[in-house]
């Protein structure tokens, strides 16, 4: 079945509310509508620019996604510093990043930590991206497919086959963040299929097939396309590429079939 490619721009802790207006705004500039047609685009800002990027995004219909980087496990009260998938679910988003490597890394989240997050996004009605990924001493091992099939299960535990339908994998290799080496498009569909394999035991091949499975490690215009050919690649989380405007409506164009004129 075809899937319509996803690309999600994950911004980090980078720009201010100002500088999120205006990068989502040179997007759209710099991005024909018609495009929007044939790939779905979401900002991932920071949580204070989230406001900023709602109001743009509908204050001018720009038919792209929004959504948040994280999420607290809980619904409400006595819990500083934490943001609620209610708050987020007011605010209009429709996605929210869980298990990014950074969290993990930094934060000692865990798969039991991840899956509770995924739930409580579901609980209202936003669709958790759950990224996994090695570290380069497993891929180096020879280990990563089945390292990161684990790490999936266990950040899917406990999601039922509807939550899964509206969950989004993103494939992301440590050693690719930040660093300038992507994945070949070979290494990114190999364990993109094992995840789609393993979807297929967890909710059966009619949802898996209809789950998309991005890859994010280093993308960027020049490697969106060949990662993107894959059958089981369906989109990527972007880093460094989604803070340039030009280079994230280039690869996002890319993604939709071809390039910018
Ligand atoms: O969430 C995005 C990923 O961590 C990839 O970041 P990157 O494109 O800067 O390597």
């Amino acid at each position: 079945m075809a899937r319509t490619p996803l690309i999600a721009g994950n911004w980090k802790m980078n720009l201010n509310h100002l500088e999120a207006i205006a990068l989502v705004q040179k997007v759209a500039f710099a991005l024909p509508e018609k495009y929007l047609e044939k790939v779905e685009v979401a900002f991932i800002p920071p949580y204070t620019d989230i406001r900023g990027v709602q109001i743009v995004i509908e204050g001018d219909k720009l038919g792209f996604a929004y959504g948040a980087q994280d999420v607290s496990v809980h619904e409400s009260g006595a819990y500083t510093g934490e943001i609620s998938a209610g708050m987020l679910a007011k605010l209009g988003c429709t996605y929210v990043v869980v298990g990014h490597s950074e969290r993990r890394e930094y934060h000692s989240e865990t798969d039991e930590l991840v899956a509770a997050k995924a739930a409580a996004c579901h609980k209202h009605g936003l669709s958790p991206i759950v990224c996994v990924g090695e570290k380069l001493e497993t891929r180096e091992a020879g280990d990563h497919v089945g390292f990161v099939v684990e790490q999936l299960k266990g950040s899917l535990a406990g999601l039922d086959k509807g939550q899964l339908a509206s969950t989004v994998i993103a494939y992301e290799p440590v050693w690719a963040i930040g660093t300038g080496k992507t994945a070949s498009a070979a290494d990114a569909q190999e364990v993109c299929a094992a995840i789609r394999a393993a979807l297929t035991e967890l909710a059966g091949p009619e949802i898996a097939d209809q789950m998309r499975v991005l890859y994010g490690g280093s993308v960027n215009s020049s490697t969106v396309g060949e990662l993107l050919e894959q059958p089981d690649v369906d989109g990527g989380l972007v880093g460094g590429s989604s803070l340039k405007p030009d280079e994230f409506a280039q690869l996002s164009a890319i993604a939709a079939g071809g390039p910018l004129p």
